[in-house]
């Protein structure tokens, strides 16, 4: 069945999912708009929020980044079975995303005096409320969110490495656990490869 993954040239709240694609080994078709370019009205009017990212899997497709990257995830091994399980790992990216949310602020600011403000605040609290917790999370797991390696960890690692992009810093620097985790997803087989021959995102 054909696969398809829609979403723009950057990392953004896609990146995750190609990871997790590139692990699994799946072949799809990943979709790329410049975001320059957009909004493309032809294809805006086609998804169901006119956002992106996309999924399609044959005629069905999938909206919403978390749902997708939870879907691919479950189909890899990286979706545990245990209702707790599944219910801690969805809080965890829950968690992650609220942080996302901080950096949303940033990227949507269009003033400048309140960009630098916004990103003051994200790199002096949010990142150490968040990535603290984060790290305590992953130190008494074994290093990953659910005690092996599983969806979570990928979309932790997608936010950061996008976060990083736009804040031109190393927000887990100080997190050995959170530093060690990212080291270990992007050293992954298949993901590695991708990594190695993707084209680099700018903002
Ligand atoms: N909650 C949605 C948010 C999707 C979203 O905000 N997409 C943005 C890019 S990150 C988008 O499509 N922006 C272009 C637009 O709204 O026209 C998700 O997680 O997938």
């Amino acid at each position: 069945m054909a696969k398809k993954l829609h979403y723009f040239q950057l990392n953004g709240l896609a990146e995750s999912i190609r990871y997790i694609l590139h692990y699994a080994g799946e072949k799809f078709e990943d979709v790329r708009y410049e975001r320059s370019a957009w909004p493309i009205q032809s294809v805006k009017e086609t998804l169901p929020y006119g956002q992106l990212p996309l999924y399609e899997e044959g005629n069905k497709s999938l909206n919403q980044s978390l749902a997708i990257a939870r879907y691919v995830a479950s189909k890899t091994g990286l979706l545990p079975s245990d209702p707790w399980q599944q219910a801690v790992l969805d809080a965890a990216v829950f968690n992650i995303y609220d942080f996302w949310g901080k950096c949303l602020a940033y990227i949507k600011e269009t003033d400048a005096t309140k960009k630098m403000a916004i990103k003051k605040e994200i790199l002096e609290e949010h990142v150490p409320y968040y990535f603290s917790r984060f790290e305590k999370e992953l130190k008494m797991n074994n290093g990953y969110f659910g005690g092996k390696l599983t969806w979570a960890d990928f979309i932790l690692i997608g936010i950061i490495e996008t976060a990083n992009l736009f804040f031109d810093v190393t927000i887990e620097k100080n997190f050995p656990t959170i530093v060690a985790l990212v080291k270990t997803i992007q050293a992954l087989p298949g993901v590695k490869q991708y990594i190695s021959t993707r084209k680099p995102y700018t903002v």
